[in-house]
C-alpha cells in the first residue's frame, strides 16, 4: 500500500505521542530504527515518568505536557488508553488545526467519537496496530476518518509498514481487528509459555524449552507466509499416520483448543465493542 517513494517525506515529519506506555513504545522503536523518523523529530507526553529514561536513551524528547506534543508535532498519535480519549482530546482539541493528522490507537473508540471532539475537518486514521511493531513484525489495520485524504492513509500506512505490514479495511471490521490482531500477540505468548511448560513437563530444560517453543511458533508462523499454503494442510504434512502428532491433535480437539481460539477472538471482539459505548 506504502510507496517506497514516499519515504523521504516522512524522515522531517513531526511525530508526537500522547500517553506514553507499552504501545506508544513500541511504535516509536519500530519506527526509530527502521530508520523512517528522526529520533529527534519525536516527542511523547505521559503525566508518568515511567517510561521516561526508556524514551530518552531512544533520543525521543518527553514530556507531562500534551500541549507541548501538539505543539511540536504534524502527525499526533493518541496512544492513551480508552477510558482517557475524551479528556485528553477535550484538553488539546483547540490547538488542533488542519495540518494535523490525528491517529487514534485507542481499542474500540469510533473515528465519528474521535471527530466529535476535534475541530470540524480534522484530519485523523483510526488504527489497531500490535505490540511485535517493536520487533519490525507488527499487524496493523487502519481506517481513515471523515476529513482524511488518501496521503493521510498512505503516511501512516508507510510508517506502520516500516515496521510490520499495514492493511486498509472499513471501520466496522477494525473491533475484528483488535480481537485477532491487537490482543492476539497474548494469545501466542500464552501459546509458547504452555508448549514450554509441557517440555519442562516431560524433562527438558527451561530455557531448551523456550528457545524451542518460540522457534516452533516463528517457523510455523513463517511457512504459513511465506508459503502462501492452508495451515491445515501444513498441519496434516506433520502429521504421520499413527504417529506423535495426530495422537497430540486428538487430545487438542478433545480439549477444544481451536474452539477456544474462536471463542477468545469473538469474546476480545465484544469487549472492543463495549469499550466503544462507554
Ligand atoms: N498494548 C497493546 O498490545 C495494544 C494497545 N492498544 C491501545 O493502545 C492504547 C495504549 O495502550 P498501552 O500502551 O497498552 O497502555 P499503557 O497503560 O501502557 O499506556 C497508556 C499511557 O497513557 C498515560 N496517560 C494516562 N493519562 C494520560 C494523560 N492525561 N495524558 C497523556 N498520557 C496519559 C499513562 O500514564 C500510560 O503510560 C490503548 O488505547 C490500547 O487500547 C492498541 C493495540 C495493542
Ligand atoms: O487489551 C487491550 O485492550 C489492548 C487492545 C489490543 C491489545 N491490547
Amino acid at each position: 500500500m506504502a510507496s517506497t517513494s514516499e519515504t523521504c517525506c516522512t524522515t522531517d515529519l513531526k511525530v508526537g505521542f500522547m500517553g506514553a506506555g507499552r504501545m506508544a513504545y513500541a511504535i516509536t522503536r519500530g519506527i526509530v530504527n527502521a530508520g523512517l523518523v528522526r529520533p529527534s523529530n519525536i516527542i511523547v507526553s505521559d503525566p508518568s515518568p515511567l517510561m521516561k529514561n526508556e524514551f530518552e536513551e531512544l533520543g525521543v524528547a518527553f514530556t507531562d505536557d500534551n500541549k507541548e506534543v501538539v505543539a511540536r508535532s504534524q502527525l499526533i498519535v493518541l496512544s492513551v488508553k480508552p477510558n482517557m480519549v475524551k479528556p485528553v482530546l477535550q484538553e488539546v482539541s483547540s490547538l488542533i488545526s488542519k495540518d494535523n493528522i490525528i491517529v487514534s490507537i485507542a481499542a474500540g473508540i469510533k473515528l465519528a467519537t474521535i471527530e466529535e471532539l476535534l475541530p470540524s475537518g480534522t484530519r485523523v486514521v483510526r488504527v489497531m496496530p500490535n505490540t511485535p511493531v517493536l520487533v519490525q513484525a507488527g499487524a496493523a489495520v487502519l481506517a481513515p476518518g471523515s476529513a482524511a485524504n488518501p496521503r493521510d492513509a498512505q503516511l501512516v500506512a508507510q510508517l506502520l509498514s516500516s515496521v510490520g505490514i499495514c492493511e486498509q479495511a472499513s471501520e466496522k471490521l477494525l473491533d475484528a481487528v483488535t480481537g485477532l490482531s491487537g490482543s492476539g500477540p497474548a494469545y501466542a505468548f500464552a501459546a509458547i509459555e504452555a508448549m514450554a511448560d509441557g517440555g519442562v513437563k516431560m524433562g527438558l530444560p527451561r530455557d531448551l524449552a523456550m528457545k524451542l517453543a518460540a522457534q516452533t511458533m516463528l517457523g510455523a508462523a513463517k511457512m504459513v507466509v511465506e508459503t502462501g499454503r492452508h495451515p491445515g494442510q501444513l498441519k496434516d504434512e506433520v502429521c504421520s499416520p499413527g504417529g506423535t502428532t495426530i495422537t497430540a491433535m486428538h487430545v487438542l480437539e478433545k480439549n477444544g483448543f481451536r474452539a477456544s481460539l474462536i471463542d477468545a477472538v469473538e469474546a476480545a471482539t465484544k469487549r472492543a465493542e463495549e469499550l466503544g459505548q462507554q
